[in-house]
């Protein structure tokens, strides 16, 4: 497995290498396109072990390192001439890198770094590619200066011949083990002891360490944080993505299986044409549009501010942060969910691996945890929310993706219920304040009781995520209606086609109402009619998009080889292709397996035999 993913990867390398090279040399990011439009992830089943080469360690080199560094080693990074990983997390740490174990003492007198990871739980630990693939990574270290913690850095370090393959002296790397899923990405270990590296092997674009010892600190220090930022971007295209695939593959079988007529003496419908069906499927697709536009905009950002932060303008990092986290979690978290509800809405058959569900949810699913576990970046942003909480409090201007939350903290209370998608969409924002104002008021207390920021955030921890959830909603829900209702290109759209964008904006936003009913209520009043109104308007909007939901998913356009799915083929003979897949099974390449003869024949005749002895 783990060869046929690096053979596959090799080619995809090799195709965006040469995008690149045709595209943009020196490239900024054709990712999205790659890996969105192609999908290679899915003619990579089993992952991609160069996903971390590309996603991190190359980038890392452009962004973090300086421009003599990255004539070094990023161009051969690039041209992929070496191969890396991005090595930050430990077995006994990931999330709190403040409490990163590995170390790097500097050696003023021969100008190196002598990296050591200490004990066992300071041994790197899930880099991808790490275990077989990789000859380099970037090590994610303590810097240590006169054995004076100096904070975070990163060091290029070679960890396996380039000729030979083999490890290094003083390197002790391997693979971690099966996982549940993508088992081709040979996932990694790193011990590192007393391993050398020349002093400008640390990447110094932001920090400096001189040949005598003197450390130039970073004048953002968060900006080494910066090639997490860019993969959380990628993982909202990403996680859209596999959304998308499941929902193409739930939608097409839905259309071709047949159960339980609606009305009595009636042929057996098509499963879609049950309303709970369509419950179950047509959100998913919607979902996956709202998302995928949602990650072009952060992809956008993130590359008007990878360029600001070139040009030393940090201004902009805080709300690429803020939104990168809050659409990193969003993403993962209802993509995960989804994709599992769709597998759920295809029956037995959508257990089968032949479906490919499964492996699409294995997929997306550590999404919720790489790059940021999802409740610990949800705490982020509801720390972010508190900060800006207070600018509101100051009467000072806000970010603009979070400038609804300065609109709404003047308004008394909710204008009159018209349950217009404008009303919709401010009930959602105008909630999401008012959980933010509430935390707020549980935070300061705490702070103000002298606790300190880390323990207050600790203890409201609960409305602090309740209020970054609400604002991951807003915004996506926000982006959503402005590029349907207010987009400049929208009087380029058929009538019909801006329709059928309507529809899905009507049930993205009733969906995410009646999701957030509670919290909603908290803060507004709304009548039982008004909720009927709204029921009813939900079962409209989904017999309305009944008859656009293949269409939809076919604009996706994702090729049968795509979505290796027997479910989801685009010929529909769903039947064939099962039985088609059955029979290739092992177990049916001969008609008596070798197990009978071995163990359940005399495992019968025992039984037979003490049956017989219990008779005499
Ligand atoms: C061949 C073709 C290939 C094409 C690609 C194909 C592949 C397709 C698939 C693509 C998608 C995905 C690929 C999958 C790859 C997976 C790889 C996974 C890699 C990893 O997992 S790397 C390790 C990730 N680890 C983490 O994210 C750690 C999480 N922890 C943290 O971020 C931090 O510790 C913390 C933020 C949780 C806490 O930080 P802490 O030190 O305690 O301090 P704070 O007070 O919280 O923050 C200090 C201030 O800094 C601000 N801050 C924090 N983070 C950032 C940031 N990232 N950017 C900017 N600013 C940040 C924070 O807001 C505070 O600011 P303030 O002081 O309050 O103003
Ligand atoms: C498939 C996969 C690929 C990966 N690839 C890489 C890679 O290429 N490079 C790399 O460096 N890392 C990689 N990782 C590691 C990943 O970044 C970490 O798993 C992630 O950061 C979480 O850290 P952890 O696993 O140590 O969990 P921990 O940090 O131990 O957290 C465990 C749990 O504790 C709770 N928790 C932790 N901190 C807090 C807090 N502050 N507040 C409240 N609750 C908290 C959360 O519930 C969390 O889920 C990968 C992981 C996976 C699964």
């Amino acid at each position: 497995m783990a060869s046929m993913s690096v053979k596959h990867a090799i080619a995809a390398a090799k195709k965006l290498r040469s995008l690149q090279e045709r595209f943009n040399p020196g490239g900024s990011d054709i990712y999205p396109a790659l890996m969105g439009d192609e999908a290679i992830t899915a003619l990579i089943p089993s992952g991609n072990p160069l996903s971390v080469h590309i996603l991190m360690f190359t980038r890392a080199l452009r962004e973090q390192g300086t421009d003599e560094q990255y004539e070094k080693f990023g161009r051969r990074a690039d041209n992929n001439e070496i191969i890396g990983t991005f090595a930050q997390t430990e077995l006994g740490h990931g999330t709190y890198l403040r409490g990163l174990e590995a170390r790097a003492d500097y050696d003023r007198g021969t100008e190196e770094f002598v990296l050591n990871t200490p004990k066992l739980s300071s041994y790197k630990w899930w880099p991808g590619g790490l275990g077989q693939t990789c000859n380099y990574c970037i090590f994610v270290a303590q810097l240590y200066i006169d054995n004076e913690a100096k904070g975070m850095a990163m060091f290029v370090v070679q960890i396996r011949d380039e000729e030979t393959h083999m490890p290094l002296p003083g390197v002790h790397v391997g693979e971690i083990g099966k996982k549940m899923g993508l088992n081709g990405v040979n996932n990694g270990f790193l011990g590192l002891k007393d391993y050398r590296v020349p002093r400008l092997n640390m990447l110094m674009r932001h920090q400096q360490v001189l040949p005598d010892g003197r450390f130039v600190k970073s004048p953002v220090s968060q900006v080494s944080y910066f090639p997490m930022v860019f993969v959380r971007c990628m993982v909202a295209r990403q996680n859209s993505n596999y959304l998308a695939q499941a929902a193409t593959i739930a939608t097409r079988y839905s259309v071709i299986r047949r159960q339980s007529p609606i009305e009595e003496g009636q042929p057996e419908p098509k499963i879609l044409e049950h309303l709970t069906q369509q419950m179950k499927v047509i959100p998913e697709i919607v979902t996956a549009v709202v998302y995928r536009l949602a990650a072009a905009n952060l992809q956008n950002m993130y590359n008007e501010t990878a360029e600001a932060v070139y040009r030393k303008d940090f201004s902009r990092l805080p709300e690429l942060h803020a939104l990168a986290c809050i659409l990193k979690v969003a993403t993962s978290y209802d993509s995960t969910y989804g994709i599992e509800r769709l597998r759920q809405a295809c029956g037995g058959h959508g257990y089968l691996t032949a479906g490919n569900l499964g492996n699409i949810f294995a997929m997306a699913a550590p999404a919720c945890t790489y790059e940021g576990e999802n409740s610990v970046l949800y705490l982020q942003v509801g720390k972010i929310l508190m900060k800006n909480w207070s600018q509101v409090l100051a009467g000072r201007e806000l970010m603009p993706s979070m400038a609804y939350i300065s609109e709404c903290s003047k308004m008394t209370s909710f204008p009159q219920w018209t349950g217009s998608w404008e009303c919709l969409l401010k009930a959602i924002q105008y909630a999401c304040v008012g959980s933010i104002r509430l935390a707020f008021q549980s935070y300061n207390a705490r702070v103000q009781s002298a606790q300190s920021q880390t323990a207050a955030v600790n203890y409201s921890g609960l409305e602090l995520t309740k209020a970054a959830e609400l604002h991951g909603r807003s915004y996506v829900a926000g982006n959503f209606y402005q590029q349907i209702v207010n987009s400049p290109n929208k009087h380029q759209r058929s009538p019909q086609f801006q329709k059928v964008l309507e529809n899905m904006l009507e049930l993205h936003l009733i969906q995410i109402f009646f999701r957030h009913l509670g919290d909603i209520l908290r803060f507004i009043r709304i009548t039982e009619d008004e909720i009927s109104a709204l029921q009813r308007r939900l079962e409209e909007v989904l017999k309305e998009l009944r008859p656009d939901a293949v269409a939809i998913t076919d604009a996706f356009d994702f090729n049968d080889k795509i979505l290796s799915s027997a479910l989801g083929c685009y010929d529909g003979n769903v039947y064939e292709r099962l039985f088609e897949a059955a029979l290739k099974h092992p177990l049916n390449r001969k008609s008596v397996p070798d197990f009978f003869e071995a163990h359940l024949k005399p495992f019968m005749k025992e039984n037979a035999d003490n049956a017989k002895k219990s008779k005499l």
